[in-house]
This record gives structure tokens, C-alpha cells and sequence, in this order.
């Protein structure tokens, strides 16, 4: 039996009133991407499906080395999948070519997890805000047009005029990482993929970023995917939250959903070891302790990819790939479905094998 994909998508692309949804903001489906060759192949995306809708945040999460940043680049354009497909507004971006190809690039911007690293110590915060015009030099064709324009957007992130002419090292890290967020809003984007963007940052600092973010978010309707290893980052920012394990998504849906009643053995784990978050249904204020390491990606576990660390693994799990799931261990029939892939999901007996 072949593994079945959670498959991210709004039930039958409808609306409740029958007439068809417009089409996501980002919609990747079965996208699966390997590196090396022979024995030394892995593959870092697994038949992967996320969907990210206009003006919403999508919050990834799971472990070093499941995939999450392969999945970046492959939204940013930056690494072709092996198969799947990307759509961004409906649109296959790896099909685009010249001036399209530049016109959507500019439509998908980054930040940063570092931004002490990422930004250039020689450079003014002028010259690092405006450094993507240099290659898409019609947005301020003029000098006058490109000061503007500066102003504008260290107002935007809540930094002042007079901050335009200084260096790197003359700002503290929460203002780096605010000119980082400017920068990646110096081409209008629709989406901007935040890979670990607060984590380099003191904790009173993280909030304030935060805040930019999400009013951003309120005033342009820019829509994010959220990646952080800190799960109570993701369920403060995050409209839905995916989560993967070892190169393939375990379990999706709507935020509130996914943390109040995770689907997944993984899921329930992950967010017992975040300290101020309750797993209802769970050995309540305890760590769930997984055993052993995560699985070597040379060498994937069969049936279920998780079993080997799981407390409900049984024989059918290393024989058989996991079903679809909800909570309740029925197929999902809402608009906005919350589902994992287990043979022992959370809040339901076993499921038909
Ligand atoms: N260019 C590459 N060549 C070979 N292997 C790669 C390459 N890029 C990623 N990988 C491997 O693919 C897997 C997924 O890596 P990826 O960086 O996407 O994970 P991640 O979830 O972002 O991890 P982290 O949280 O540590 O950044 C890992 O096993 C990694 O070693």
C-alpha cells in the first residue's frame, strides 16, 4: 500500500454556498524533493502538500532536518521539485521565464533567521533596504522616489527617518531584524516565507517583532509561512499550522485545532515539550519522551515513519503506511480540515487498517 498525502486543500475548492473558492495564495502539492544519488539519496520532501490562503499565516513546524527549509526554497523558487507542483495565484512559477519570471520573484520575499549575519556590516540601512532595486530598478526609478520610499518603509517597521544613514553595528538586533523585514517589503510582496525570524532575538525583543509582523499583516494583507522550532511563536501568529517529520507532513489544520487536540503521536510530543502549552487528552503538565533519535533519512522507517519513536507503535505500524485521520478518526468533511496520518490517533480507537 502506497503512503496517502494529507492533502492541504479546501474541501472540493468550494465555498459553503457552492460557488468556487478563488484559488489559494500558495497551494504545493505532492511535492517531493531528493538529494544525492545511490545509497547516499534522500529525500527531504515527501509528497509534501501545504496551502497558504491571501492575508494568513501558515506556521511550519517539526525538527532539524524534516524539511522545512528545503520546503522554503522550493516557495521561493530557489530549488525545483523532483515532482508536485507549485501554484502561486494559480500559477506555476517554475513555467515562467524573462520578465515574467522577475515579476513573481518579486512577489515572494524572505527574512531571515539571523540578522546580524544576513545583513551586509558595510552597507547603510538605505543601501540594505533598497539593494532588491538594484535588480528590479522600475519600482523607484528616482533617487528623490528612492529615499521616499526608504522613509516609508522604516516608518512601516516602526524605525525613524534619521535610522536611514546608519550601519549595522549602530542598531541593536530587534531594529537589524525590523530592517531585514523592511528589506524583504522593499518589492510589495504577497507572501514573505519568515524562517526562524525571532529566535536570534532577546525575548522582550521577540514580541516586538512579532507585533511588526502581524500589523503588517493588518495594513498591507501580506500573508506569511511562519517557520520556528518555538511552538508558542507559531500558535500566537499562525492561521494553520502544518507539521512535518522527517521530509513529510504529519498533521495539519487550523491552529487553535491542531494544538488544543492534536491528531499525532508527533504533534502531542512536540507541543508537551513546549513549556506553557496544555495537550488536552495527554498525561496533563508532562513531557511526552520520545525514545531514541530521529531515524537516520539514508534509511526511513517502513509503514510509519514516526514508529520508532511512538508510545502507541504496533506491528501494523511498521507494515502498513498510515491512513488519513481526524481526532475523532473519521474523514474530515469541513471546509478547513484538521488531519494527520496514524494508524493510533489521539482521541480515537485504533482505525481500519
Ligand atoms: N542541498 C542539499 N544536499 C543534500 N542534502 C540536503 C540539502 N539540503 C537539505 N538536505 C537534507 O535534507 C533534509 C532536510 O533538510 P532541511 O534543511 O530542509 O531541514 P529543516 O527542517 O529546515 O532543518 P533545520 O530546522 O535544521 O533548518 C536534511 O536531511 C538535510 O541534511
Amino acid at each position: 500500500m502506497s503512503e496517502t498525502p494529507l492533502t492541504d486543500a479546501t474541501a472540493a475548492g468550494l465555498r459553503a454556498d457552492g460557488s468556487a473558492a478563488p484559488p489559494p495564495l500558495l497551494e504545493v502539492r505532492g511535492v517531493t524533493k531528493s538529494f544525492g544519488h545511490g545509497r547516499r539519496r534522500l529525500t527531504a520532501l515527501d509528497g509534501v502538500d501545504v496551502r497558504v490562503e491571501r492575508g494568513q499565516t501558515l506556521g511550519l513546524v517539526g525538527e532539524s532536518g524534516c524539511g522545512k527549509s528545503t520546503l522554503a526554497r522550493v516557495v521561493l523558487g530557489l530549488e525545483r521539485p523532483d515532482s508536485g507542483t507549485v501554484r502561486f495565484d494559480g500559477t506555476d512559477p517554475f513555467t515562467l521565464k524573462g520578465k515574467e519570471l522577475l515579476a513573481w520573484r518579486r512577489r515572494v520575499q524572505m527574512v531571515f533567521q539571523d540578522p546580524f549575519a544576513s545583513l551586509n556590516a558595510r552597507m547603510s540601512a538605505t543601501d540594505l533596504i533598497g539593494e532588491p532595486w538594484r535588480t528590479h530598478r522600475d519600482i523607484v526609478p528616482t533617487a528623490q522616489a528612492r529615499e521616499r520610499r526608504v522613509r516609508e518603509l522604516l516608518s512601516l517597521v516602526g524605525l525613524r527617518d534619521s535610522d536611514a544613514h546608519r550601519y549595522p553595528n549602530e542598531f541593536s538586533g530587534g531594529q537589524r531584524q525590523r530592517i531585514g523585514i523592511a528589506r524583504a517589503l522593499a518589492l510589495d510582496p504577497d507572501l514573505i516565507v519568515c524562517d526562524e525570524p525571532v529566535s536570534a532575538l532577546d525575548l522582550s525583543v521577540q514580541a516586538q517583532v512579532l507585533n511588526v509582523l502581524s500589523e503588517l499583516r493588518e495594513r498591507l494583507g501580506v500573508s506569511y509561512v511562519f517557520i520556528s522550532h518555538d511552538l508558542s511563536v507559531v500558535r500566537h501568529v499562525s492561521d494553520r499550522v502544518t507539521v512535518m517529520y522527517l521530509g513529510k507532513v504529519i498533521e495539519h489544520g487550523p491552529t487553535e485545532d491542531v494544538f488544543d487536540r492534536p491528531v499525532h503521536p508527533y504533534t502531542a510530543a512536540l507541543m508537551s515539550a513546549a513549556p506553557t502549552l496544555d495537550v488536552s487528552g495527554q498525561a496533563q503538565d508532562d513531557e511526552i519522551q520520545l525514545r531514541g533519535e530521529i531515524p537516520s533519512p539514508y534509511d526511513i522507517p517502513s509503514g510509519c515513519r514516526f514508529r520508532t519513536r511512538c508510545w502507541k507503535s504496533e506491528a501494523r505500524c511498521a507494515e502498513l503506511a498510515p491512513p488519513v485521520v481526524t481526532r475523532d478518526g473519521t474523514a474530515d468533511t469541513g471546509r478547513d480540515p484538521h488531519e494527520g496520518l496514524c494508524h493510533f490517533p489521539l482521541g480515537a480507537g485504533p482505525t481500519e487498517a
